[in-house]
């Protein structure tokens, strides 16, 4: 996982009486609070909408799916009624109409490949899952940290926070889990199994400024390109793909979700697996930490930078031939 990505971003509420002390969060180097999620109230054109409210049974104005003007088709209202249903355990309670279809567009996005022991599904994170995704970034973070496993609460703590605002930031961030079904039906790792799979990993994306971090790591990335940051893949599982296809999974909703080419991502100089991973994938350092940052007990990272290529008609295969445990079976 980024460490430092994490560790500059976490923003636990001052109020939370549950707050780890300030000699805890200075120990882990954590920024001051952000408000990421105000730009939800300050945009123009705001709708309210009500967690009770469906197109079908409500004829209050003020909800922005029967706005939307689709109440009378009722494919549509069921797409925005699954919609509602899903929004109305997370807390978007202010979204412009195009906000809401972009939301529709991530809801929708299904990534599946068939690696050699099992399928992979990535998509979009959900509210309920919030806690199995704590658990999987906290580990990460604590064995990237190298730190004692007597700090995984005050971790999966500060974790949840984070994450917290960050789906206050949906749809101008997402956050991804990826789902492996194994083939011989048992379990890889120590993970939960449902009729999904085990989750296996995650990676969360910004798509642009208005879902960037206020405290980016440095070596700063433009604020107006999409960003991938905070990809881990399950310890166990690692090395079947999993961190591959988030990859090129996260690229691919980047296409759909922007029109800026560049993506950007940082990795720690000491990191070599993703390193490897990046540099097979056409992403080139553009920028490194100096050595001045050790001075703020942070490890240097690389900027990495990758243009994607411009959307084609055909559907592009990840690794032809090249590599037959990524062999794609249709997004
Ligand atoms: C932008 C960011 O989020 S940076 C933070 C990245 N995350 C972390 O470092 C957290 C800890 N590490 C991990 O979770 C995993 O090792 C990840 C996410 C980096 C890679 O996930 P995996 O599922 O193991 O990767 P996957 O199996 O798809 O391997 C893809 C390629 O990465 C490279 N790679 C992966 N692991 C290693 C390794 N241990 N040593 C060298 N190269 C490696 C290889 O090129 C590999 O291709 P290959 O297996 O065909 O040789």
């Amino acid at each position: 996982m980024a460490a430092s990505t994490l560790s500059l971003a976490l923003t636990p509420s001052p109020s939370d009486p549950s707050l780890p002390s300030s000699r805890h969060r200075s120990l882990l180097f954590l920024s001051p609070l952000n408000h990421n999620h105000h730009f939800l109230l300050s945009h123009r054109s705001r709708f309210r909408l009500s967690p009770q409210s469906s197109c079908s049974s409500a004829s209050s104005s003020e909800s922005p799916l029967c706005l939307a003007g689709e109440s009378t088709s009722s494919s549509a209202s069921a797409a925005y009624s699954r919609l509602e249903d899903w929004l109305k355990t997370g807390n978007y309670n202010f979204l412009s109409n195009e906000e809401l279809l972009k939301l529709q567009s991530l809801q929708d996005f299904r990534y599946r490949r068939e690696l050699r022991t099992g399928s992979l599904c990535i998509r979009v994170m959900r509210p309920d899952e919030t806690d199995v995704t704590v658990k999987l970034l906290s580990e990460s973070f604590v064995e990237s940290m190298m730190l004692p496993d007597w700090y995984l609460p005050l971790i999966s703590y500060l974790v949840k926070q984070y994450l917290m605002e960050r789906r206050a930031a949906i749809p101008h961030a997402v956050t991804l889990l990826g789902f492996v079904k194994w083939k011989d039906g048992g379990s890889g790792g120590e993970g939960e199994d449902d009729e999904e799979g085990e989750l296996a990993g995650t990676v969360e994306i910004c798509f642009h400024k208005r879902g960037a971090n206020d405290s980016p790591p440095t070596p700063t990335a433009p604020k107006d390109s999409p960003y991938i940051c905070n990809m881990t893949v399950n310890k166990p599982l690692r090395r079947r793909g999993v961190g591959w296809n988030l990859l090129k999974a996260s690229e691919e909703l980047i296409s759909q979700m922007s029109f800026v080419r560049e993506v950007y991502l940082h990795c720690r100089m000491v990191d070599s697996a993703p390193f490897n991973m990046y540099m097979r994938a056409g992403y080139n350092v553009v920028k490194t930490d100096g050595i001045l940052v050790l001075l703020l007990l942070q490890s240097r990272k690389h900027l990495m930078l990758k243009k994607l290529p411009l959307p084609t008609n055909n559907v592009e295969l990840d690794m032809p031939g090249s590599d037959p445990e990524h062999v794609q079976v249709g997004a």
